[in-house]
């Protein structure tokens, strides 16, 4: 049977790897379409996008646009949104915030790398405090970033922070509880599978090679 989903993207992690975690985790099978740097220079790719950019995300004929709203979408399908409306909000802050430091990310890796590299990663603890909180917060720290279950935020999270060690492989050394998550996230079986399978290590990071 073809599979439900498809996501149209760069053969990079960016911004389709939250999506890719969340599918993988939840036992979805997706189609990939790679877009090379080649089809996408040519330009009608980009032009039926509607906002001119990927990823794009399908389910059927419903298109989507926006990593976010690709993630709530599966997240509301899912019963990755939270529990009740208090757990939903919380779950839009810290997706928020995660979005704010894959920006700053995003900006360091593509515009300021050499330069700024440093910096970025002396100033590191100050942006990851912040979920070592969440956590704190959440049952100790054992479970997840908000509530008793799972979420789109999680991955998204997961995601960020993967993309952080290897960055700065020791900037999770003074928050045992994020090192903690993200370990005991690394070892959901179906997670565990993705992230050792030869799809995942074999895709780019960043679509300029720094990482
Ligand atoms: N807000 C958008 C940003 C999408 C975005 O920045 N896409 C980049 C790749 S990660 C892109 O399509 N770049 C090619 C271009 O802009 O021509 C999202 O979250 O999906």
């Amino acid at each position: 049977m073809p599979a439900r989903y498809t996501l149209v993207y760069f053969p990079v992690r960016g911004r389709g790897e939250a999506t890719r975690l969340l599918l993988a985790d939840q036992g979805q099978q997706w189609t990939e379409d790679v877009v090379t740097g080649e089809i996408w220079q040519k330009g009608d790719l980009k032009k039926s996008c509607l906002f001119g950019q990927l990823p794009k995300f399908q389910d059927g004929d419903f298109v989507l646009y926006q990593s976010n709203a690709i993630l709530c979408y599966l997240a509301r399908n899912h019963g990755l949104y939270g529990e009740n409306d208090r757990e939903a909000t919380l779950l839009d802050m810290v997706n928020d915030a995660v979005e704010d430091l894959r920006l700053k990310y995003v900006r360091l890796i593509y515009q300021n790398y050499d330069a700024g590299k440093a910096e970025y990663i002396e100033a590191l603890p100050a942006q990851l405090r912040p979920f070592e909180t969440l956590l704190a917060q959440n049952d100790g720290g054992k479970s997840f970033i908000v509530g008793k279950k799972i979420s789109f935020v999680d991955y998204n999270l997961l995601d960020i922070l993967h993309l952080h060690l290897v960055l700065a492989p020791d900037c999770l050394a003074s928050f045992p509880l994020l090192a903690g998550y993200v370990q005991r996230l690394n070892n959901r079986p179906q997670l565990k599978a993705y992230l050792e399978s030869d799809a995942r290590k074999q895709r780019p990071i960043n679509g300029n090679g720094k990482q």
